[in-house]
């Protein structure tokens, strides 16, 4: 938790440091209306603040631009929501607040996912005051359904930036004259998955605005991480920012003279501002004390047989289970979806009732590639689920709040240790017990050395144990223990009972090799300094297609895949820089 003492002190405001997530504070002795507060207790069930609300809610209350940034799950919502609502209510104690007086605050997210679940807290705030009207919008929506919207008024305004910035140039009914606050929620992403260009045009639209209107705007600027990009936001929309969470080490503020767009493309790293980012990247992540954190060293061919039995264990164990695995593209998380659905155990049971799905979960998939209402059942269903399985990948990384998620297995790797905070910040949130699993090959070790210089340590699990312990290495007594991954008995008959699986079901075997193909593109896409540990060409392919469960790498696959990555780097050397992975798991 933070340690800005300044805040705390200025704000008079005991924070017990004895309980690790709550302050020992009300919401009213932060000085919130008593209306919002009653809200909060009946309609939410919030009691009293957690630290970084307590922190930072008198700081937000006082009108000064803030960027708050604290570990995953510690209620940053309410921090932003909580102030709005409560300006909101004591401008309507003076003068009628009515829908005809348009957008009082806008809230930026990336993913339509956080759009629904900001919507949705706001919505249960507001549920009394019906004066105060709640909306979202963004892609993939009915643009004129959300036209009608904007023209009868909502009042605080939940968006991803793309479809902001369509109804801030298409829409001549959207009042936002009144806007007071802009707020970025998980900012860093938003600038990641390539809106820089957008929000550039967004501030423009609404800076002219503001210089013509007698309203006083106040920026917000959100996130469990940060990085350059979030540094030259902040430059750009917050006027003397007060930092929440942050010591000084971490991050300046510095004048910068890139666009958000330059900086999405990594040209002109020489900047002034820059100097200070690397040393902010060098920086210790927030991460919830309480998280366990552990990897397990696969070789690539074996990967497969180690996720599933890993999983078939975990449900096994426990009645209700809740994990959610990251893949680093749609296609992997459409191949393994399928097999999990469909392979049985004991392979090649003559009777119906012997066997049964290998994986005896209820199993769910969220990427971006899926339609909408699809995505949003998904999300909707897991949420409220005991015990599932939710395959993913990175749309479900940021700022989703999937209740009571045990375990996250990090199947495939984040690239930057920003995407392995937030991935891991699915579970143990709010002070709740988690365990996270990252998966690593023998080749790609160093990447813990990455994250240690971000002060995050992983120990590592204990993986033969496991396998020892598999049920089918019971029944055969002859088999040596202590065997190496590759040649233990439990591994191989796994591994050949997938292949089966795969290769009698041509569906199955497609995706596969989609899959396959997607997956090494994406291993090929890392940036910077990740290339020198996720280095392609030590991988070997004919063991990355036995990690879809094929038994050779795809032939017609693996030429014209040779042919793309070399046109790939020549295309890289041309432009000067990479663009890449975020266009890859643009989820
Ligand atoms: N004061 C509170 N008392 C009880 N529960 C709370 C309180 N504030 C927030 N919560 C709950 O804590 C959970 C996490 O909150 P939230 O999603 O806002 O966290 P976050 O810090 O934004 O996480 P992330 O960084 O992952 O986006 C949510 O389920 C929310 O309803």
């Amino acid at each position: 938790m933070s340690k800005n003492t300044k805040n705390e002190e200025k704000h008079s405001i005991e924070v017990a440091h004895d309980d690790k997530v709550f302050a020992s504070c009300t919401f009213e002795t932060l000085g919130l209306h008593t209306r919002l507060c009653n809200i909060l207790e009946e309609k939410l069930g919030f009691k009293v603040p957690t630290h970084i609300q307590a922190q930072a809610v008198p700081v937000i209350l006082s009108g000064k631009h803030v960027l708050v940034n604290a570990a995953t799950g510690t209620g940053k919502t309410l921090v932003y929501l909580a102030p709005v609502v409560h300006h909101l209510l004591l401008q309507n104690d003076k003068q009628r607040i009515n829908r005809a007086d348009g957008t009082y605050a806008l809230v930026l997210v990336p993913t339509h996912e956080l759009c629904m679940q900001v919507y949705e807290t706001l919505d249960k705030m507001l549920h009394r005051l019906h004066w105060l009207v709640p909306g979202y919008i963004m892609g993939g929506e009915s643009r004129a359904k959300e036209k009608a919207r904007l023209r009868k008024g909502v009042s605080i305004l939940v968006s991803t930036p793309g479809r902001l910035l369509d109804h801030l140039k298409n829409t001549s009914s959207f009042v936002y004259t009144n806007l007071r606050w802009l707020i970025f929620d998980e900012a860093d992403r938003i600038l990641e998955l390539g809106y820089g260009k957008e929000i550039e045009e967004i501030l423009t639209v609404l800076g002219s605005r503001q210089d013509k209107s007698t309203v006083q705007r106040q920026n917000l600027l959100l996130s469990a991480t940060l990085n350059d990009k979030v540094n030259h936001l902040a430059n750009i929309s917050l006027e003397n920012p007060v930092t929440i969470g942050l010591d000084d080490k971490k991050i300046q503020i510095k004048p910068m003279c890139k666009t958000l767009s330059s900086l999405e493309a990594g040209v002109d790293n020489a900047s002034d501002g820059l100097e200070k980012l690397t040393n902010s990247s060098n920086g210790e992540y927030n991460m919830p004390a309480q998280l366990i954190q552990r990897y397990v060293k696969v070789s690539c061919g074996s990967r497969l047989v180690v996720l599933m039995s890993i999983l078939k264990k975990l449900f096994e164990g426990s009645a209700t289970q809740k994990i959610v695995v990251f893949f680093s593209t749609c296609d992997a998380v459409d191949f393994h979806y399928l097999l999990m659905s469909e392979f049985q155990w004991p392979p090649n049971s003559n009777s119906e009732a012997e066997s049964r799905l290998f994986l005896e979960c209820k199993t769910y998939k969220l990427h971006g590639n899926m339609d909408h209402g699809e995505r949003r059942s998904s999300f909707n269903e897991f949420k409220t689920e005991k015990s599932a399985l939710l395959l993913s990948t990175d749309v479900s990384a940021r700022g989703l709040d999937f209740p009571q998620v045990r375990c996250i297995i990090q199947y495939d790797s984040p690239g930057e240790a920003t995407e392995y905070v937030h991935r891991v910040g699915r579970t143990a949130r709010l002070g709740e017990r988690g365990d996270s699993l990252l998966f690593l090959q023998p080749i790609e070790i160093d990447y813990l050395d990455e994250l240690k210089r971000h002060g995050v340590l992983l120990s590592e699990y204990p993986l033969l144990k496991l396998l020892d312990s598999m049920p089918f290495y019971g029944r055969n007594p002859n088999v040596k223990k202590f065997v190496s991954l590759e040649t233990h008995h439990w591994v191989l008959s796994l591994q050949k009972a997938l292949e089966s699986c795969v290769i009698t079901e041509p569906s199955l075997k497609k995706l596969a090799m989609s899959a396959f193909c997607s997956w090494v593109r994406a291993y090929s896409a890392h940036r910077g300094e990740l290339k020198s540990i996720f280095m392609v060409k030590k991988l070997h392919l004919g063991h990355v297609a036995k990690s879809f469960a094929l038994k050779e790498q795809p032939s017609l696959v693996g030429g014209s895949f040779q042919k793309q990555l070399k046109k790939r780097n020549r295309d890289q050397k041309h432009k000067g820089g990479s663009k890449r992975r975020r266009i890859i798991s643009k989820s």
